[in-house]
């Protein structure tokens, strides 16, 4: 179970805006986050991976308080073991498919499933210039789930990956992330590509 009540101001143009959070998220879950440009949905991934800081609130993960704005405790990122999928990927621009995974992990047979998985397996040597945008993406998610995090955050995951290879990535990334009881938060432009997955949902104004 992860308990979330946090407050954090936006630095926005249009005066002092506030994205105010009281949720759970039961272990094993997938919720989908949505809600207009700018409402501070990525902000709020960034809260829980420890990435950015709330002015208010607690972050209690299966027990363990990762923050707590009055106790003043704060797990930093490296000890959260989160997987971030970023919307702008944040691939390392030197290194080939099968280096950005053998950077998060030395299981060759964990590497080679999740190869499989992102359907990346024919193309290991390449490096990011050389992958297309989808393929980039798929490489990004596969990374995220390299470390075996037990929390996975993912900020637009599918927007550059073609409708058919999407809905075969997320039938096994579904029971990829059942079998490691992974609990999942997705923000998405397009609530509905989720539904049927998801599990939970939570809107921002
Ligand atoms: N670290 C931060 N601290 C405070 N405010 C931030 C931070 N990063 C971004 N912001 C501001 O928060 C607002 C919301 O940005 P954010 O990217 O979280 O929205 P979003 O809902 O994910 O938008 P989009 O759907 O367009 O990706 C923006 O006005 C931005 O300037």
């Amino acid at each position: 179970m992860i308990n979330v009540t946090i407050e954090k101001k936006l630095k926005g143009y249009h005066g002092q805006q506030v994205i105010k959070v009281d949720h759970q998220f039961t272990a094993g879950s997938v919720t989908k986050i949505y809600g207009p440009s700018g409402s501070g949905k990525t902000t709020f991934l960034k809260v829980i991976a420890s990435l950015t800081k709330p002015e208010k609130g607690r972050i209690v993960v299966g027990g363990i308080t990762w923050f707590d704005a009055e106790q003043k405790i704060d797990v930093p990122t490296q000890k959260r073991n989160v997987g971030f999928v970023f919307q702008q990927y944040a691939l390392f621009p030197n290194m080939t498919v099968r280096q950005h995974l053998e950077y998060a992990t030395t299981d060759e047979l964990w590497i080679k499933r999740l190869l499989l998985l992102g359907k990346l397996d024919t193309l290991q040597t390449h490096k990011p210039e050389y992958l297309s945008g989808g393929q980039q993406q798929r490489l990004a998610i596969l990374r995220a789930l390299a470390t075996r995090p037990k929390l996975l955050l993912m900020d637009e995951p599918f927007s550059a990956i073609d409708p058919k290879m999407k809905a075969e990535l997320m039938a096994e990334l579904s029971v990829l992330l059942k079998e490691m009881e992974i609990t999942t938060i997705i923000v998405s432009h397009n609530p509905q590509e989720l539904d049927g997955w998801a599990t939970d949902e939570l809107v921002f104004e």
